[in-house]
């Protein structure tokens, strides 16, 4: 299970840094999770537990990759078309059984096993039949042409997967090639969502003045899932130090991340901080992000702990940016930083505090190619321009203004929504 060692390191009025909040979670958090094995119909989006070995070598020999005909190369003319006699045929599935001798051909289909000796394939589509059980095959044809050497995919014992790696569709295709009907996963991770807030209702319940729809934890579980870790809605929870700390005491033994939104700034009714630290630690509380500055990583018993804001964008961003890469660490598999693309902005943008900025973003466009467009406000209230962008612009803590024209990075939803 998780473990923790020291005390939260946000001391005094510095704000951590996201580097640093990221770098602390392999410090502070293990994987969690056992191992199973599944059937390959189970594995996609499970972390892969083991390397994976390939039981057979593919291709299995050497084949053919086109419908053609099979000849020994030395038999071929570089100047002159040659006519042999076709002697055999071979469909895939259905090797010789002999070897070609010189001067014969053999009629060989897509992904036929060459015949021993034949060492070259000519598509038919370059072939004359001359309707006497002959084809004439045309001069210059280089050797091994059409050939898929034996091996060239991978070979019995070579490593076609490695530990860490949460399997795609594509490696499912893969893991079957190599020969496995079961493959060794890591447990799902299982993850607890409150949310709080006295102002926090159900989508469509009655509202009362002051009174707005609970989008957090709606957006956080299905952010959640589609990392692939199995959610317990844990509700809504009021402002209430008392039933805030009952209810992540409850839940700790059962989950291996409990996930809250709302409460962790510095407000009169923000208790979620004092109920963690009661019940564990806390790691870090407060980083110089916007959005986000208010987040928090803790540990309560076996269990870790992330609190993020209740502004909506705030924690969704601050979900992407740290509860992502906390997961892939409590559920094995190997943290790597998304990939980011350097685009024009097509905006101006001046910074004023010194922390980094997440700016709500997508790509448009014009005349000279791509070009990334911000949403009109970048208030964290504004759960609507979070749902209209397509990623986020990372503005350094030392940049003061960005003009039209100037390269920033871009990170797509899509490189940490999965
Ligand atoms: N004096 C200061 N005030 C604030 C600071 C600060 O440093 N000093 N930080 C601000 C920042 S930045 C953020 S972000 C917010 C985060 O505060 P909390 O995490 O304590 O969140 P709440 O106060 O509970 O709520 C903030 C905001 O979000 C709405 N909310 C809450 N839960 C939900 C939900 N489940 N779904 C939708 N919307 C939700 C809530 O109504 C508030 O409007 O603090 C700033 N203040
Ligand atoms: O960090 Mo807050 O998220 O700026 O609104």
């Amino acid at each position: 299970m998780t473990t923790s060692t020291t005390d939260c390191f946000a001391i005094g009025d510095r704000l951590l840094s996201l580097d640093e909040a990221l770098a602390a979670i392999p410090e502070r958090v293990t994987p969690a999770v056992a191992v199973e094995r599944v059937p390959l119909r189970a594995a996609a989006g499970r972390v892969l537990a083991a390397d994976l070995i390939a039981t057979v070598t593919h291709p299995a020999e050497d084949t053919s990759a086109m419908d053609g005909y099979a000849v020994r190369h030395s038999d071929l003319s570089p100047t002159e078309p040659v006519t042999l006699p076709v002697t055999a045929r071979v469909a895939a599935g259905h090797p010789l059984g002999r070897p070609l001798a010189s001067g014969e051909a053999a009629r060989i289909f897509t992904g036929g096993v060459m015949p021993a000796g034949a060492d070259t394939v000519i598509m038919q589509e370059d072939v004359t039949d001359t309707g006497d059980g002959r084809a004439t095959l045309p001069a210059g044809v280089p050797l091994r042409r059409h050939v898929r050497a034996a091996g060239g995919d991978f070979r019995t014992g070579t490593t076609v997967m490695t530990a860490g790696r949460r399997l795609t569709p594509l490696d499912i295709a893969l893991a079957a090639a190599a020969g496995h009907p079961f493959v060794p996963v890591c447990e799902r991770v299982r993850i607890g969502v409150f949310s709080t807030g006295d102002e926090v209702f159900e989508p469509g319940a009655a509202l009362p003045p002051g009174g707005l729809y609970d989008g957090n934890r709606y957006g956080l579980m299905a952010l959640a899932e589609a990392l692939g870790a199995e959610v317990t809605d844990l509700g809504h929870l009021p402002d209430d130090l008392d039933r805030i700390t009952a209810a992540l005491g409850g839940a700790a033994d059962e989950h291996h991340l409990l996930l809250t939104s709302g409460g962790v700034s510095v407000g009169g009714e923000d208790h979620v901080r004092d109920a963690v630290e009661a019940l564990g630690v806390l790691h870090f509380w407060r980083l110089a992000i916007k959005p986000g500055k208010p987040a928090a990583l803790g540990q309560i018993r076996d269990a870790a702990f992330a609190g993020l804001p209740g502004n909506p964008v705030s924690a969704l961003v601050t979900f992407l940016l740290i509860v992502r890469p906390l997961v892939q660490r409590l559920g094995g598999q190997t943290v790597t930083p998304p990939l980011r693309y350097p685009l024009p902005a097509g905006f101006h943008h001046t910074k004023a505090g010194h922390r980094r900025e997440f700016l709500r973003a997508w790509i448009e466009t014009g005349p000279e190619g791509p070009v990334l467009r911000t949403a009109a406000s970048q208030d964290s209230a504004m759960v609507r321009s979070m749902s209209a962008a397509g990623g986020l612009v990372d503005v350094p803590e030392d940049h003061r203004a960005i003009e039209p024209g100037d390269l920033v990075d871009y990170l797509p939803f899509a490189e940490v929504m999965s």
